[in-house]
């Protein structure tokens, strides 16, 4: 499940980070993140600021997916632990942490090339469950509406009365 237009994960958004995510066994988002010349920050290393966006899109999309209600990040802590070097894949394992009403607290290992690979970045966000009306309000309503019938299309169940 994903908005096609999101810098994360959409599949036609040009420099996007084009980021997989699914749910797999124990009720964890796995996520695979390609590192390429386009995410240098210091020469041939990633850039920790598009390291947390990774992580960002990883964390949101185990909020989408093991609770389908919209969210959107509150807080969002990034621990970098190793260099990411450019062509390198990070592993991403989520986990949904707890919710306590309105707030979802989610946690991510991000692993080096392989999925028992070195961690070198680890995240924690709190995600805070909004109405629809949050992204009408705030964003665009062509937007909404596109996102709306991609979701009526692949007939996606969201609960839109959190
Ligand atoms: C349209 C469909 C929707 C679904 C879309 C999914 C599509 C694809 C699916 C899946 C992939 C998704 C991948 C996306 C990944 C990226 C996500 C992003 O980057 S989101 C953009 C960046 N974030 C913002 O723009 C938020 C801006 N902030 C706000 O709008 C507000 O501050 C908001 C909604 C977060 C809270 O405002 P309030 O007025 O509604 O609520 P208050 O009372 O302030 O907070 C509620 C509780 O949360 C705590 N809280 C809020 N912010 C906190 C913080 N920074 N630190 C600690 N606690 C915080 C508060 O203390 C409060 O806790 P107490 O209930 O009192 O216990």
């Amino acid at each position: 499940m994903h908005y096609n237009e999101c810098f994360g994960c959409g599949d036609d958004v040009e420099g996007g980070l084009h980021i997989q995510s699914a749910v797999a066994e124990g009720m964890v988002v796995v996520s695979q993140f390609e590192v390429t010349d386009a995410h240098q920050g210091a020469p041939g290393l990633a850039h920790g600021g598009l390291l947390a966006c990774a992580f960002d899109e990883a964390l949101g999309s185990t909020v989408g997916n093991l609770l389908r209600r919209p969210a959107v990040t509150g807080r969002l802590e990034t621990d970098f632990r190793r260099p990411v070097p450019v062509g390198s894949t990070l592993h991403i394992v989520a986990r949904l942490d707890g919710v306590a009403g309105r707030k979802i607290y989610v946690s991510a290992d991000g692993r080096l090339d392989a999925e028992d690979g070195p961690i070198a970045v680890q995240a924690r966000a709190l995600f805070v469950t909004v109405g629809f009306e949050h992204f009408t309000s705030h964003g665009h309503t062509d937007a909404m509406q596109k996102f709306r019938q991609a979701r009526t299309r692949e007939r996606e169940d969201w609960d839109i009365n959190p």
